[in-house]
C-alpha cells in the first residue's frame, strides 16, 4: 500500500523537500533583499581590506528575512575565503542570544568559545574577563559577529554595555545585530546608541513579493504542473495580511503540498486545511510556553467562565499539586494577560446596583486549548487528576 508513496510515483507533488527545510542550500540569491546584501558586502569588504570596522542593526518584523540574509552572508564569506587571500584571517561567530540563554554571560561565553576555539566557562568569571578573552582571541584575526535576537540580550541588565564594549574594543570586531523588536533601541543607553552603526530596515513583503518568493520555492521544490499561479497568489494574499511573513507563506505552501501528495495537484482546500493546522500549532506553542500558574488558570477557565469561580477551582488545583495559590487579584491579572495573548476573551457583565460587576473569561477554542494543556501536562499531571477537581 505504501509502495507508491515510498517510490514517489504517481500523483507526487514534492520534488525536493530540502528546499523548504534548508532553503539556503538551494537559494543562490535572495529576492527583494539585493540592496541590503550589496551594502553589507561593501561594509564587509572595507572591514576586511581596509580595517574599517562596522556595526549594523537588522530590524524588521518576524519572517522578513533577517536571519536568512545573515546566514547567507555568513556562508558567502566562507566561500570567498577560498577565493581571496585577504579573507583568510576572517573568523565568524553566529550566536542566537535567546537560544543561549540571553544573559550577558551566556552570550559572551558562547562568542568567546566560537572565536577562540576553546571552551569557555558559562559562569564564574566576570564580564570583563570574557571581553579580554575575546580581545586576545581576535588579536590576529578579523572577527565578524552575528547576534541574532539581540533584543533578549539588550533587555537584560548590563546587556547593552556588553554591546558597547564589543563595539568600542580596540579589537578587530565588526558586528551584525538582528532584532524583530523594532523598539530595541529604546532599551539602550545613549553611549551605546552612539557607538552603534545604522539600522537596516527589513520591510514586510507585500502580496506580490510573497507570490514571487513562493514561485521560487515552487520552482525548486515542487513538480511542474502540480500548482498554478492562482494557488500561489492565494497563499501570498493570506500571508501578506499578517505583516508579510515569508516564513508563514513558505510553511503554508509546504504543508499544502504535503496534503496534496498523491493527488497530483495543490488545491485551495489543501491550503485552507494547512492554515487551520498552522494556526492550531501556533496556539499549542503559545499554550505550552505559558508559565505553570497560567496553565492552571487556563485549565480552570475551561470549566468555568466566571472568573471568581475559576479562581476557586484554580486554588483547589494548586492545593492538589502543592503549589501556593496566587491571590484573586493576581489571578485576575493573569486572565487579563491571557486575554492579551488572544487565548481567552474577557467579558464584564454589569448586574445593576446590587449585583456589581462580574468578570467572565471565555476560552476562545476550548477543545484545542484543552488538548494543548493535556499535552503539556502529560508528564507531570494526568488529565484525570484535573477532572477530579474540575467536574466534581
Ligand atoms: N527573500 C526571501 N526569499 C526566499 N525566502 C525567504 C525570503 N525571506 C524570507 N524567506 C523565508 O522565510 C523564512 C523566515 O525568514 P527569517 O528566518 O529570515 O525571518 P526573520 O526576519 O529572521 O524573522 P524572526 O525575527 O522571526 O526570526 C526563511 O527561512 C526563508 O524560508
Amino acid at each position: 500500500m505504501i509502495r507508491e508513496t515510498l517510490k514517489g510515483g504517481k500523483g507526487e507533488v514534492i520534488k525536493n523537500p530540502k528546499v523548504f527545510i534548508d532553503p539556503l542550500s538551494v537559494f543562490k540569491e535572495i529576492p527583494f533583499r539585493e540592496d541590503i546584501l550589496r551594502d553589507a558586502a561593501i561594509a564587509i569588504r572595507y572591514f576586511v581590506k581596509n580595517e574599517v570596522k562596522f556595526s549594523n542593526l537588522f530590524l524588521g518584523l518576524t519572517g522578513t528575512g533577517k536571519t536568512f540574509v545573515s546566514k547567507y552572508i555568513y556562508n558567502e564569506i566562507e566561500e570567498v575565503k577560498n577565493e581571496d587571500e585577504e579573507y583568510k584571517d576572517v573568523k565568524q561567530a553566529y550566536v542566537n542570544c535567546r537560544e543561549v540563554g540571553g544573559t550577558p554571560q551566556a552570550v559572551l561565553s558562547s562568542l568567546a568559545g566560537k572565536l577562540t576555539g576553546f571552551s569557555v566557562p558559562k559562569h564564574g568569571i566576570n564580564l570583563g574577563e570574557y571581553i579580554d578573552k575575546i580581545k586576545n582571541g581576535t588579536r590576529n584575526i578579523k572577527a565578524i559577529i552575528y547576534l541574532d535576537e539581540v533584543d533578549t540580550l539588550v533587555k537584560r541588565r548590563g546587556g547593552d554595555i556588553v554591546l558597547y564594549q564589543l563595539l568600542r574594543s580596540d579589537a578587530n570586531i565588526s558586528v551584525i545585530m538582528i532584532s524583530n523588536d523594532i523598539n530595541v533601541r529604546d532599551y539602550m543607553e545613549p553611549r551605546v546608541l552612539s557607538s552603534l552603526g545604522p539600522s537596516v530596515i527589513f520591510k514586510p513583503y507585500d502580496a506580490e513579493q510573497l507570490k514571487f518568493i513562493l514561485s521560487k520555492y515552487a520552482e525548486y521544490g515542487l513538480i511542474k504542473g502540480t500548482y498554478d499561479d492562482e494557488i500561489l497568489g492565494y497563499i501570498a494574499a493570506i500571508s501578506a495580511k499578517e505583516h508579510g511573513d515569508a516564513r508563514k507563506a513558505v510553511n503554508l505552501l509546504f504543508r499544502a503540498a504535503q496534503l496534496a501528495s498523491g493527488g497530483g495537484m495543490i488545491k485551495k482546500e489543501h491550503v485552507d486545511k494547512a492554515i487551520v493546522d498552522y494556526e492550531q500549532e501556533r496556539l499549542i506553542e503559545a499554550v505550552k510556553a505559558l508559565p505553570f500558574h497560567y496553565k492552571l488558570a487556563l485549565r480552570s477557565l475551561i470549566e468555568s467562565e466566571d472568573v471568581m469561580s475559576a479562581h476557586k477551582m484554580y486554588t483547589d488545583l494548586c492545593n492538589k499539586f502543592k503549589q501556593k495559590p496566587l491571590s484573586y487579584r493576581r489571578f485576575s491579572d493573569i486572565i487579563s494577560e491571557l486575554d492579551m495573548f488572544g487565548i481567552v476573551k474577557i467579558r464584564i457583565v454589569n448586574r445593576g446596583r446590587a449585583g456589581g460587576v462580574k468578570k467572565y473569561a471565555l476560552v476562545e477554542d476550548k477543545e484545542k486549548v484543552l488538548r494543548a494543556l493535556n499535552e503539556t501536562f502529560e508528564d507531570s499531571i494526568s488529565i484525570g487528576d484535573f477532572d477530579d477537581v474540575g467536574e466534581n
